[in-house]
C-alpha cells in the first residue's frame, strides 16, 4: 500500500502560510487534498479563510482545525487521532497538507510520523518553511544582544537566544525547502541579504525559492519525497531529549466586540496599539455596522490589511473577534482599554 504524502507548512506568525495554502488549493489541478490547520489562538481564523476556497480539491469535511494550542504540544491528543481518521476513510486523501501554528516547532510533528499506525500509511513528503522576507529584513528574528546579555546575567543556564530567533532557527533547520515570501515588500539587495541569513540556518542542499502572495506552482511544493520522519537526526532541535516543552514565551487572547462603526478608526487604533505594545499578530473577523459582509483584519507587526471577504451567513452570529498574539507579558487590560472605543 502506498503511503499518503504529507506536506508540513511551517513559518512564523504571519509569514503567509494560509495565503500559500489558498493558492495551492486554487491550483490543485484535480488532486484531492486534505488540510489540517493548527492555530495558537482558540478562534479558527485560518480555517475560515480556506473554507470554500476550492470545494472540489478540498471540501469543508476535509479541512480539520486544531485550534487552541500548538500542534507540537498536542501531538498525541489531537494530531494522531486526526491523522488516523483521515487515513481510515474508505477514500483517503491523495495528499495531506498541515499548516502548523506560527509558534510551532516542526520536529515533534515530524516525529509523530514514526508512530507505528501512521508510519505504515503516511510519510512526510516535505517540510516547507515560509519566511517573511520583510520581517527578517526589519530584524525581527535577530538576537537582541543587550536583552540577551541581561537575561543571561539573570539566568546563566539560559540555553537559547530570543524566543523569536529560536523559532526562526528551529523552523529553518527542519525544512526541506524554504520559501522566501513577501518579496514584493523588499528590494533586490535586501532580498539577497535575507537569503544569505536564511541560508546560514538551513541544512546543506535545501532549496530556497522566492514568492509573493505564496504564488508557487504546486508541482514545486508537493512531491519532494523527503521522508523526513526517517531523517530526524539531521534536524537538530533545542528540545531534543526533552519530554515536554511549552510556549510560555508567548501570550494570546481574543478581543471581542459587536458592530464596528468606523473602520478607519479601528485601523488607526490598531496601528497605535500594535506599536505601543509590540504586538506580533492580530487577525480575525469584524462586523461592520450597516455592512452585509464580514471584514477580515490581518496585522503582521506594523502592517495591517483589511478587506470584506464574504457576506455573513444567516446562521452566523455577527460579531467582532480578533486574536492578539505577542511575547509573554502582553498587557491585556491596556490593549483592551485602548481598543474598546473602536471595536464596538
Ligand atoms: N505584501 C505581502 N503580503 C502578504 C504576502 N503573503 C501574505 N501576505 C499577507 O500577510 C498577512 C498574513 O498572511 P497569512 O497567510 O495569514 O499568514 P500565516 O502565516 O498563515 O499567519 P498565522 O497563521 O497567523 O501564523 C495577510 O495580511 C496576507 O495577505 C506577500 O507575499 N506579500
Amino acid at each position: 500500500m502506498s503511503k499518503v504524502p504529507t506536506t508540513v507548512i511551517t513559518g512564523f506568525l504571519g509569514a503567509g502560510k494560509t495565503t500559500l495554502i489558498r493558492h495551492l488549493l486554487q491550483n490543485a489541478k484535480g488532486r484531492r487534498l486534505a488540510l489540517i490547520i493548527n492555530e495558537f489562538g482558540d478562534v479558527g481564523v485560518d480555517g475560515e479563510l480556506v473554507k470554500g476556497c476550492n470545494d472540489e480539491a478540498c471540501p469543508e469535511d476535509d479541512i480539520v482545525e486544531l485550534a487552541n494550542g500548538c500542534i507540537c504540544c498536542t501531538v498525541a491528543d489531537d494530531f494522531l487521532p486526526t491523522m488516523q481518521k483521515l487515513l481510515d476513510r474508505p477514500n483517503p486523501p491523495e495528499h495531506i497538507i498541515i499548516e502548523t501554528s506560527g509558534l510551532a516547532l516542526p520536529k515533534p510533528l515530524v516525529k509523530a510520523f514514526q508512530w507505528p499506525d501512521i508510519r505504515t500509511r503516511a510519510t512526510v513528503d516535505g517540510v516547507i518553511a515560509l519566511i517573511d522576507a520583510d520581517a527578517v529584513a526589519a530584524g525581527r528574528f535577530a538576537a537582541d544582544e543587550v536583552a540577551l546579555a541581561a537575561a543571561r546575567a539573570a539566568d546563566p543556564n539560559l540555553d537559547h537566544d530570543s524566543p523569536l530567533e529560536e523559532l526562526f532557527e528551529e523552523q529553518l533547520i527542519c525544512a526541506d525547502m524554504v520559501v522566501l515570501n513577501k518579496t514584493d515588500l523588499v528590494d533586490a539587495a535586501t532580498l539577497a541579504t535575507v537569503e544569505a541569513q536564511v541560508k546560514a540556518e538551513t541544512r546543506p542542499g535545501v532549496a530556497i525559492i522566492h514568492s509573493a502572495q505564496g504564488a508557487i506552482d504546486p508541482a514545486a511544493l508537493l512531491g519532494l519525497s523527503a521522508a523526513a520522519e526517517d531523517d530526524l537526526d539531521a534536524r537538530p532541535s533545542h528540545i531534543d531529549g526533552m519530554e515536554e516543552h511549552d510556549h510560555d514565551d508567548f501570550d494570546s487572547f481574543i478581543l471581542s466586540g459587536g458592530d464596528v462603526a468606523d473602520v478607519d478608526a479601528l485601523v488607526t487604533g490598531l496601528n497605535a496599539t500594535i506599536a505601543a505594545h509590540d504586538i506580533l499578530r492580530v487577525k480575525g473577523m469584524v462586523s461592520v455596522a450597516g455592512k452585509p459582509s464580514r471584514l477580515v483584519v490581518q496585522a503582521v507587526g506594523p502592517r495591517i490589511q483589511h478587506y470584506f471577504d464574504r457576506a455573513w451567513k444567516a446562521e452566523e452570529a455577527r460579531r467582532t473577534q480578533l486574536v492578539v498574539i505577542g511575547q509573554k507579558g502582553l498587557d491585556r487590560a491596556a490593549i483592551e482599554g485602548a481598543l474598546k472605543p473602536v471595536i464596538g
